[in-house]
């Protein structure tokens, strides 16, 4: 990764989170802008070693369900006679992300679980989300999606001491 000093409007929420200790006493030096429009997802995935052990996530605009899964190989060990299982019955739980909220990703939901969002329109809530009670919305609500921002801030280790530039007046940019 290539270093490059964040906006100043980034910073205030980098150096706030940072300040919380969430990286070890590091600052955030990178943040990934996502816009999902209703419908929109992400598929299940791990956020890998670059990142690890914290992943922090600020939702903005509307409400999203990030599902965690069970990944493939971890099942196929503890259930060899059910490898085949599908995406549906390899979600375990999902966590309800609202507008103005703060995700820490850390520990077992870092390294034992894949996470996505499903590109629907409309979210059902139901006992599976797991913190439904520190949350606004009632259990039997159906909540329509709109448009979500989330910044994902997180701490690189590993990025290069010099600017790279690639070509004339073109910047290899990381936020
Ligand atoms: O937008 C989100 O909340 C999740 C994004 C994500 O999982 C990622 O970029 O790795
Ligand atoms: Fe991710």
């Amino acid at each position: 990764m290539v270093p490059e000093k964040l906006p100043a409007w980034l910073r205030v929420y980098t150096e706030k989170i940072s300040s919380l200790g969430v990286f070890g006493g590091n600052s955030a030096n990178h943040v990934l802008v996502n816009e999902y429009k209703a419908g929109e997802g992400i598929m299940p995935h791990e956020d890998g070693p670059l990142y690890y052990p914290t992943v922090t996530t600020i939702s903005l605009g509307a409400h999203i369900l990030l599902d965690f899964y069970l990944p493939v190989d971890q099942e196929s060990l503890e259930e060899q006679h059910q490898v085949n299982k599908t995406e549906e019955q390899r979600h375990v739980f999902s966590l309800l992300l609202e507008p103005r909220s703060l995700l820490l990703l850390r520990e077992d939901l870092y390294t034992s679980y894949l996470h996505g969002i499903r590109p629907v329109t409309c979210d059902a809530l139901s006992p599976r989300v797991a913190n439904l009670e520190h949350c606004h919305a009632h259990p039997d609500h159906m909540l329509q999606r709109g448009t979500r921002v989330s910044l994902t801030i997180r701490y690189v280790p590993k990025v290069l001491k010099t600017s790279l530039f690639l070509g004339k007046g073109r910047k290899l940019r990381e936020m």
